[in-house]
């Protein structure tokens, strides 16, 4: 850590997991770290667009990306796209993991296998990577049983991914709240 009274520690970091709810800001905020980087950032989308209103939806998420950004879209083998692409002088935003997961889910994958790939692949890399993932349950249990699997490997996958992302930041109202490392303060009464 490196800082002075008047400046915020800077902390060197090879791998960060930004944890949000819909339209907390998440993805603005993993957008606003790579821009800040110096690096030449890599948009790695795992969305697939299913109708029309995604198709707006991405198309007003790719006009707010400027001319700096490289976009590449994976919806399925995230780690192999993740060796292409995280190369030295680069940096990957993959937006989002809750996409991907509902593909893995969707297409019948092995979850556990897949996550698990990702998480050794991380370890790994050339370039630092930004990771983009929502943060579910926080509301009631969901009614069916496909909802109540899904929250759960979100869960579980939030979970494997931030044990070796060297950060977690989570995002909510637009804030950014760092939750790893946290510094867990001595309480004194
Ligand atoms: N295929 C594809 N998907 C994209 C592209 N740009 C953005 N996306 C997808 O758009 C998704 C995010 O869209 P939203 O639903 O509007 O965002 P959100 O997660 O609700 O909101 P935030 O918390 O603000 O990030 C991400 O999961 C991306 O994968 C692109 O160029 N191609």
């Amino acid at each position: 850590m490196i800082g002075s009274p008047t400046e915020p520690a800077a902390l060197a970091v090879r791998s960060c997991l930004v944890l949000g709810g819909a339209r907390s800001g998440k993805s603005a905020h993993a957008q606003a770290l790579a821009e800040g980087s110096g690096l030449s950032p890599v948009y790695l989308a795992t969305a697939d667009i299913w109708d029309a209103e995604m198709e707006s939806r991405v198309a007003l998420h790719r006009a707010a990306r400027d001319g700096r950004w490289r976009t590449v879209e994976e919806p399925l083998a995230l780690s192999a796209a993740l060796g292409r692409e995280a190369v030295p002088g680069s940096l990957v935003v993959v937006d989002c993991l809750t996409l991907w997961l509902t593909n893995l889910m969707l297409g019948g994958h092995d979850i556990e296998k897949a996550v698990q790939g990702l998480a050794a692949c991380l370890g790994n890399l050339p370039a630092p990577v930004i990771l983009v993932s929502n943060e579910v349950g926080g509301g009631i249990v969901p009614d069916n049983r496909l909802g109540r699997e899904f929250r759960d490997a979100q869960g579980r996958l939030n979970q494997s991914i931030a044990q070796v992302c060297d950060t977690v930041v989570l995002v909510t109202a637009g804030q950014p709240l760092m939750i790893k490392p946290a510094v867990t303060p001595r309480l004194v009464f």
